[in-house]
């Protein structure tokens, strides 16, 4: 097993300051929708938890995950968001196809925080199948929409 790590749920209290004036977008895939949906209640939860107030923070859905990328960038690109969190699911499916999504996606959020200069956060699960993709959105290996979410406000306390 590559890591024995599988969730953030135990991370530090370390660089967590005060997020109530801060402004997230929150960018949702809508394939495999069971799954992002849940990855996208972790996050919310983890934000208000942590002190962002729900006026501040705007969702946007796309249609698959390779759209995240241009869905970050729509919102990256305004002054007034502080970080973007993208939420997806990729499923292998028979074909390379989830490989050109997920290296496409992997990049391309990569590349609009760079650009951006802002914290653009990959939630993005990649599974094998749709077992392991529910035991990551609020299963046994706990839930990536929250440990995205913690990221950003992780990073927004660099
Ligand atoms: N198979 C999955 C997709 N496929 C759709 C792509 O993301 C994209 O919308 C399409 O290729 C048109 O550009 N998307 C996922 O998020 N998850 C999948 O399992
Ligand atoms: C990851 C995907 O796009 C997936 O749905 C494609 O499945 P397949 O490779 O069997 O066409």
């Amino acid at each position: 097993m590559a890591s024995t790590q599988k969730n953030l749920s135990q991370h530090s209290e370390k660089n967590i300051q005060d997020i109530s004036g801060k402004k997230f977008a929150l960018i949702v895939s809508e394939w495999n929708e069971e799954v992002t949906e849940s990855l996208f209640q972790g996050a919310m939860e983890t934000l208000l938890k942590n002190g962002a107030i729900k006026g501040n923070i705007i969702r946007k859905n796309v249609p698959g995950s390779f759209e995240l990328t241009l869905g970050a960038q729509w919102m990256a690109q305004e002054e007034e968001i502080d970080a973007v969190i993208c939420l997806g699911c990729v499923i292998q499916g028979e074909t390379k196809h989830f490989d050109f999504i997920c290296d496409a996606v992997a990049n391309g959020i990569t590349n609009v925080g760079i650009k951006y200069n802002k914290p653009v956060i990959f939630g993005v699960l990649t599974p094998d199948n749709q077992k392991q993709a529910l035991d990551r959105a609020g299963g046994k290996h706990g839930n990536k929409g929250d440990e995205a979410a913690i990221t950003a406000v992780k990073m927004l306390g660099f």
